[in-house]
């Protein structure tokens, strides 16, 4: 058992986040087996840390952080299943509609209605602006593990459900455009619901 050096001060930035070309983005991930590492434990912080820093405006600033909902572990170049989301509520001072770390993430059941939003999609790990609507599930049913291996399942609609089935893909090496209509990026079915 060798020694593990405590590492040093450690932060996520944007030159932690690999970009598209990186293998790494279009591997699956491996899942996560519990108890998690002290290294699988630190990184759902750093992630979620990542996310809160982001969404600080005077942290964003001094650290050119693109403001992110979510990040997932292939994105700093960890091909392992587990993602960090926090979704700001709508209102300034609000609650977040949705935050945490879901180790090894599912979607166990989802509704037939598609959904995708308005304003299309990027992705930290894509520098460049691909326009179109990504078609997504409507409402998911999550299954995860947390921090402890407890097992949950949530059921999320609306942005959220957007975020999180965002950061599932990042899992399976999936990206946002790989689901925009590459003949028509703006068509949608009868039925979609578009989310402004
Ligand atoms: O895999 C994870 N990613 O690639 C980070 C992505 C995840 C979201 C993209 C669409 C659904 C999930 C991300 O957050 N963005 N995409 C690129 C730049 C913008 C940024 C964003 O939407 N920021 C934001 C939005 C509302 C409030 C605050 N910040
Ligand atoms: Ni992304």
């Amino acid at each position: 058992m060798e020694i593990q050096e405590r590492s040093g001060f450690f932060m996520i930035t944007m030159d932690t986040i690999i970009r598209e070309g990186h293998p790494t983005l279009r591997e699956i991930a491996k899942e996560v087996t519990f108890p998690l590492t002290e290294q699988e434990q630190q990184l759902g912080k750093d992630m979620f840390e990542f996310l809160v820093n982001s969404q600080d405006p005077i942290k964003a600033e001094e650290l050119h952080l693109r403001g992110g909902v979510g990040l997932a572990a292939p994105q700093v170049n960890v091909s392992k299943r587990m993602i960090a989301v926090l979704v700001p509520s709508e209102q300034e001072d609000g609650e977040p509609e949705f935050a945490g770390v879901l180790y090894n993430p599912k979607i166990v059941s989802h509704s037939v209605q598609d959904a995708c939003l308005g304003d299309g999609e990027g992705c930290l790990s894509v520098d460049r602006d691909v326009p179109g609507y990504v078609v997504r599930h409507a409402r998911v049913t999550i299954a995860y593990q947390d921090e402890t291996g407890a097992a949950h399942k949530i059921r999320l609609k609306n942005y959220p459900s957007i975020v999180v089935q965002h950061e599932i893909d990042h899992l399976n090496g999936v990206l946002f455009y790989d689901r925009i209509n590459a003949d028509n990026p703006f068509a949608i079915k009868e039925g979609v619901l578009v989310l402004e």
